[in-house]
């Protein structure tokens, strides 16, 4: 069983398991300024207007966990032991995630998020012990209309340390479609605070790198996912069926971020990274 460097708490998964099941129901409108205002940073189209489809991965901005001050943990996020178990590992990340799309929320209509907590494993991996955390989202418009199913995986890990470093992966290779993203702070502060994270390896420069020991502000998993998704629905010309994808390294506001894309048949797979470095985001959009 995977556990913690010595020092730490040790991992009770039996404990943590006792989550499973556990949920969380939210609802928000879909008000045309989050719309313009999700336009403006993600740099896509958007139709304002009472009853258009809302741009899409929306859902990502509404109806967040809003804890009190009081109640949040170092990290800025909720603190562990609420709706997510209270795994012993420090620093979360985004690992990766499923959408399926039944229906496009409209503006203007009331969207209801109702997550559950459906795994939690540890593994083993290269950079010391992760404990997975699988949450399911159900997003449903008036009436209970299906609009999205998501399946989100977060992982936690131990502190950074000078032995957790891996050998250099590969340069991802060159898609046939290219689309260049500049991570600024401010692109990554304004998509924090359209989805109300708190997250401090975001905007919090120096308790990214002190605390968590990362050389930069993190871009966030769900912008990637977001980005990567639209730029497949541009090169498709409609929003995909089902979108996958796995967050494999981490991207920093040092340099721009190239999305690539690659068609085959009815599916088209991308992925992200920076300019020679290797894969931090690969997905796969069914349509
Ligand atoms: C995920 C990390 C820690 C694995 O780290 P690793 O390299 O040590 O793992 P590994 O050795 O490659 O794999 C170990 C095991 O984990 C599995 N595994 C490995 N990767 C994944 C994955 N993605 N999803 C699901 N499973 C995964 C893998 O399949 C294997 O399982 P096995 O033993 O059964 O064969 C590493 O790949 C990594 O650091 N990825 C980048 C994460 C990242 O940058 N996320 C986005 C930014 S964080 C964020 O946006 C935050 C936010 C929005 O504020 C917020 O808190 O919600």
């Amino acid at each position: 069983m995977p556990q913690p460097p010595t020092g730490s708490a040790p991992i009770d998964l039996a404990l943590l398991r006792g989550w499973i099941g556990r949920s969380d129901t939210a609802a928000e409108t879909v008000t045309p300024e989050l719309a313009r205002r999700f336009a403006a940073t993600l740099g896509c189209g958007c139709d304002p207007a009472a009853g258009a489809a809302a741009p899409l991965l929306i859902h990502l901005c509404i109806a967040p966990p809003a804890a009190a001050m009081t109640d949040l943990g170092r990290d800025g996020h909720p603190a562990k032991g609420g709706f997510l178990p209270p795994v012993p590992l420090p620093r979360r990340m985004w690992a990766g995630g499923a959408f399926t799309f039944h229906d496009a929320p409209r503006i203007g209509e009331e969207i209801t998020r109702r997550s559950t907590v459906t795994d939690v494993t540890l593994k083993q991996g290269r950079t010391g012990p992760l404990c997975f955390v699988t949450v399911q989202h159900e997003i449903t418009g008036p009436d209970a209309r299906p609009l999205l199913t998501e399946r989100q995986d977060i992982v936690y890990r131990s502190e950074a340390t000078d032995t957790a470093a891996k050998a250099a992966p590969p340069a991802a290779p060159a898609g046939h479609h290219q689309r260049r993203i500049t991570p600024t702070p401010t692109l990554l502060f304004r998509y924090s605070a359209l989805t109300f994270n708190g997250h401090r390896i975001h905007y919090d420069a120096p308790y990214a790198r002190q605390v968590e020991g990362y050389p930069g502000l993190v871009v966030h998993g769900p912008m990637l996912a977001t980005l990567l998704c639209h730029f497949a629905a541009d090169l498709h010309g409609q929003p995909p069926k089902t979108f996958h994808f796995r967050s494999l390294s981490t991207l920093f506001d040092d340099a721009d971020i190239i999305l690539h894309a690659e068609a085959g048949g009815s599916t088209l797979r991308l992925w992200a990274a920076r300019d020679g470095g290797p894969v931090a985001m690969d997905a796969r959009a069914e349509f």
